[in-house]
């Protein structure tokens, strides 16, 4: 299939055009780019020909309007799809959608939120269906990507009827994240389940991501692309109060202020310029307002890049990518400097020299670095390519994974038995915080003590609940020697207890439990992944020969949840899987709810 491609961007079309079977070939490249004064230039590759030059077209819609004639020129006959970049797809679109009329009319309703992009979009889409109306088209959106992002990341703090009237944070560049995570794990050679990654896209618009084991769970966009890091005409975070201050001051309608914010800002306001390549010229030529661009621009990312380790628990890869990041190894620089302390460092010969020719994504960490650092050249017009053969393929519904993690035996402890067990008014210490918001590992330990045997350095879970619950699987029933039923976590009643030993004494459990496997969800994912609180569904876990569908897996929804499949060691062993896994949900499963 021959699957034509428009990417625009806030500042240049790009679009190519794919061969897409069973491995996707760019068979065409071009880009439109710098527009100024009534040109912009132009760069076309296909097979041999590579031709670079300067155009006559004043804008990004004009350079649109100018496409099927290069195509033309190329000999490239009308395509059989054509995939499109939507830069704001709200929180309707949480995968790539056919362009029939409401979705056109939904986009149109999203413009004043991405008013740089969603109408150059729009006029690539509107061109495309005059031009070839039997063609199928897909709107791949940029927002798509980071609706598994948790509610405590994507809620202002501001009043409930703002938020009600839709005010929330969503993210961009998704399909460029999504992209650059997938080929640095796969330079680790790791899965993305197990990564932790920050991913930091600099072109004209310019956002940070963590990609926390494969997902989304932040980035520095907000209901806007305005938020976040200094851009190349965007301001990127600003204190609401300059509002206030603008209207006051210098009489400013709420129209002028967001007008100079999305295009008169960032680089542009700081030193005239919104190109980097301009500013870097003129800041190795001693210009103060150029270096001092420079500086302003690489602190915000740095500080995004710690603020994402922090928010994750952790970062294994830093990879750049977008137009500045592929291409500026100062900026990158700029931006690891002083990331040592969290184990990063730049090997700086690597980073002055990255090969990036081909798909590669070159390591340019020192040796001894915990963290690697990556540059990738981004492929979002690939992925889209991709993305609209499968929206068009209507194969059944993509299959949804959820990350799977193994609890080992462990106890909740009450107050009541932690003085019993550490002596009075004792504070455990928490030692690992788990992915649950607000819930750790304890450094202490305790023995649990049964009719036939004991199990040692059993971990503490905290923080204290009402009652001490001890989890434990199967195998450890039989080291106990106590007949211990599958239980939903706190439905204690009628469950056995066991003893619990600590450095200062014993306490009986309230119970003991084999915790049934259930799944922690949050009413956005929920929603996203069709799963309702108390429903028991059915997973496939692990991928090798002890692949096994988990039936009848309970279905948590909490409003801070991360979402993640809990089961035991007993479990885990029987799929075959390590700490980590991906599970898959079994597609059209029935609805059964727990009685
Ligand atoms: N060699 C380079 N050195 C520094 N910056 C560069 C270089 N090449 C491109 N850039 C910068 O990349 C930015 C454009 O990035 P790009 O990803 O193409 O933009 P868009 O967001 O429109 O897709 C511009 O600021 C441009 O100056
Ligand atoms: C969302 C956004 O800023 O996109 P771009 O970088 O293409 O302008
Ligand atoms: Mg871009």
């Amino acid at each position: 299939m021959r699957t034509l491609v428009f990417n625009a961007g806030s500042s240049s079309l790009k679009f190519g055009v794919f061969d897409v079977a069973s491995d996707t070939r760019e068979v065409f490249k071009g880009s439109f780019e710098r527009f100024r004064e009534g040109m912009c230039d132009f760069r076309f590759r296909c097979g041999k020909a590579d031709q670079r030059g300067s155009a006559s077209h004043a804008s990004i819609d004009e350079a649109i309007a100018a496409i099927p004639g290069v195509l033309k020129q190329f000999g490239l006959a009308a395509p059989d799809a054509i995939g499109h970049r939507v830069a704001h797809g709200g929180s309707t679109f949480i995968a790539p959608a056919i362009l029939e009329d409401a979705i056109v009319v939904k986009i149109e309703d999203l413009s004043p939120l991405a008013p740089l992009h969603n109408p150059a979009n729009l006029e690539a889409i509107k061109l495309c269906r005059a031009l070839w109306p039997a063609v199928p088209q897909v709107a791949v959106f940029d927002t798509s990507f980071h609706l598994t992002n948790p509610t405590f990341a994507t809620t202002y703090a501001v009043p409930e009827a703002w938020r009600r009237a839709g005010l929330r944070r969503y993210g961009f560049h998704g399909t460029s994240h999504k992209y650059v995570a997938l080929r640095a794990a796969e330079e680790t050679g790791q899965p993305l389940s197990n990564l932790q990654i920050v991913s930091v896209h600099l072109g004209n618009g310019a956002s940070v991501c963590a990609v926390n084991r494969g997902r989304s769970m932040d980035s520095s966009m907000g209901i806007t692309p305005l938020e976040g890091l200094v851009m190349g005409t965007r301001s990127g975070d600003l204190d609401p109060g300059a509002f206030g201050f603008l209207a006051r001051q210098l009489s400013l309608s709420v129209a002028d202020i967001e007008t100079a914010l999305y295009n008169d800002s960032g680089l542009k306001g700081l030193a005239g310029s919104s190109d980097m390549r301009d500013i870097e010229d003129r800041a190795a030529a001693g210009d103060a307002q150029a270096q001092l661009a420079i500086e302003i621009y690489a602190y915000r990312a740095r500080k995004y890049v710690g603020a994402y380790a922090a928010a994750m628990g952790g970062i294994d890869a830093l990879v750049f990518t977008g137009g500045i990041g592929e291409n500026s190894a100062s900026m990158r620089r700029r931006i690891c400097d002083g990331l040592a302390f969290m184990g990063l460092q730049l090997d700086l010969d690597r980073n002055a020299a990255p090969d990036l020719s081909g798909r590669a994504a070159p390591q340019i960490q020192a040796y001894g670095s915990r963290v690697c650092v990556f540059v990738t050249e981004t492929a979002e017009q690939l992925m889209i390519a991709r993305e609209t053969a499968q929206a068009l393929a209507r194969v059944a519904p993509a299959v949804e994974t959820i990350p799977v993690a193994v609890s080992g035996r462990h106890v909740h402890l009450s107050r009541e038995a932690a003085d019993a067990l550490f002596g009075k008014g004792y504070e455990l210490t928490p030692a690992k915080p788990l992915r649950q918001p607000g819930h750790w590992a304890a450094r202490e330990r305790v023995t649990l003590e049964g009719p036939k045997g004991r199990l040692e350095n059993v971990a503490i879970l905290g923080p204290l609940r009402m009652r001490t619950q001890a989890e434990i699987s199967r195998t450890d029933s039989f080291v106990l020697g106590i007949d211990v039923p599958v239980r939903e976590s706190g439905k204690l009643d009628g469950t056995p207890s066991v003893t619990v030993v600590g450095p200062a004494g014993t306490f009986a459990s309230d119970g003991l439990i084999v915790s049934a496997r259930h799944i922690h969800t949050n009413p956005h994912d929920a929603a996203r992944l069709g799963l309702t609180d108390g429903e028991l569904i059915d997973v496939y876990v692990g991928d090798g020969p002890r692949r096994v569908t988990f039936a009848q897996t309970l279905v948590r929804v909490g409003e801070t949840s991360f979402t993640e499949m809990h089961i035991d060691t007993d479990e885990a062993n029987a799929a075959g899987i390590g700490a980590c896994a991906e599970g898959e949900i079994v597609p059209g499963h029935a609805a059964t709810l727990r009685s």
